[in-house]
């Protein structure tokens, strides 16, 4: 049994990390922190849970417990993987970061998108991006993991199989995201309350969201060069979910994107290249670790049309979180992630 430590246990990502977890057959969840329910037990906190997880009640971090474990996940806000991370490498723990500490390459440019200089800069070296369709072998000999954002997961994975083969202008992508209110986390603040997100839509970050440089670092890699991209995230009034709608203009007109799409995917096994013509929909991958995608050429023109949907808790954080944890202790990287999505 893997012993797994999770910092942020009462978040959105945290609590939908012990969901998945209590199906995990070869992972046990042994510490898992808050500061704020300090000895309450899991299962009174989260009555969804009752029944798994009865003899775990909520601690506050601290190393000496955290880094007796195999893996530690860190569910919290940024800065504070940065924090514990150096502390629990050296004592063999591995770390798997949700947040975005680890995620940028380049610590100037991450002190500039988070508003504070970058804590554990001397880490960044070895830590590797957890996006497994891109990055699987790094993954495997990883001590520390840097999940990717949920934004950056939909939109690389729609735009990857273009860019890779040099098949779209890469000076001119767009992506126009949509997200849950989940995403936003769980601490309280007036935009997320149900009388302001409900019966409402609106973007937000059109200036410029943290997730640009993550997605464009990712797009620079695939494509061998840097890249143009206008990112508008926006706000729907759903909680679970993920729709990037991608634009990219083609170079050449007579590539079979179909193809192209179902053979870059063909053996990854969460992603679902969708049949030509489908309209991917949220609540298909909500509760499920997958991104079901669907290329489009409107009217046979030069325009690439990508449709990506994944649930931002699940492929864009716990579940990708859990997807790297099984590959970094070699076993079947589909273990516990198998569940098919809740629908209606
Ligand atoms: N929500 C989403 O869809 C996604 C989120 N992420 C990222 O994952 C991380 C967690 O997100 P989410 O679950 O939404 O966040 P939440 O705000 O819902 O939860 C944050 C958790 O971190 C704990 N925490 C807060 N501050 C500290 C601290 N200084 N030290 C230790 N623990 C702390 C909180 O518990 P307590 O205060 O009691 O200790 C709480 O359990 C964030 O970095 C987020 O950006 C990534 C992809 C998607
Ligand atoms: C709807 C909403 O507010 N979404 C969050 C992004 C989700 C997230 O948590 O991103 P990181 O993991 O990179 O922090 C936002 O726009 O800030």
């Amino acid at each position: 049994m893997i012993k797994v430590g999770i910092v942020g246990g009462t978040g959105y990502t945290g609590v939908e990390l012990l969901r998945l977890l209590a199906q995990h057959p070869q992972a046990e969840v042994v510490v898992i922190t808050s500061r704020s329910e300090d000895g309450v037990r899991v299962c009174d906190m989260f009555p969804n849970l009752r029944g798994h997880y009865d003899g775990l009640a909520f601690s506050v971090p601290d190393v000496a417990t955290l880094g007796a474990c195999d893996v530690v996940f860190f569910a919290t806000p940024h800065g504070v993987a940065h924090a514990l991370a150096g502390e629990l490498l050296s004592a063999g723990t591995r770390v798997i970061d949700l947040s975005a500490d680890f995620r940028l390459k380049d610590a100037e440019e991450w002190a500039k998108w988070y508003g504070q200089p970058h804590g554990a800069p001397e880490l960044l070296p070895e830590a590797v991006y957890g996006l497994p369709e891109v990055n699987r072998e790094q993954i495997r000999q990883a001590r520390l993991i840097a999940v990717p954002g949920c934004y950056p997961t939909a939109t690389q994975l729609g735009l990857l199989p273009l860019l890779e083969q040099g098949l779209v202008d890469a000076d001119r992508l767009i992506a126009d995201c949509k997200s849950g209110v989940s995403g936003a986390g769980r601490a309280a603040k007036v935009a997320s309350l149900f009388t302001e997100a409900g019966e409402s839509m609106m973007a937000y970050s059109v200036k410029g969201h943290r997730h640009l440089p993550e997605i464009r670092q990712g797009l620079r890699q695939a494509a061998g060069r840097d890249v143009g991209l206008t990112f508008v995230p926006h706000l729907t009034p759903m909680i679970r979910g993920i729709h990037a709608t991608l634009y990219a203009t083609l170079v050449d007109t007579s590539v079979d994107l179909q193809a192209v799409f179902e053979q870059r995917y063909a053996s990854e096994p969460f992603v679902d290249v969708m049949p030509a013509g489908s309209h991917p929909e949220t609540r298909s991958v909500r509760g499920a670790n997958v991104c079901r995608i669907a290329v489009h050429r409107p009217q046979g023109g030069e325009l690439a049309v990508v449709l990506s949907v994944i649930d931002n808790l699940v492929k864009g954080a716990s579940g990708q979180a859990i997807q790297n944890m099984n590959i970094l202790f070699g076993l079947d990287e589909t273990l516990g992630l198998n569940a098919a999505a809740l629908l209606p």
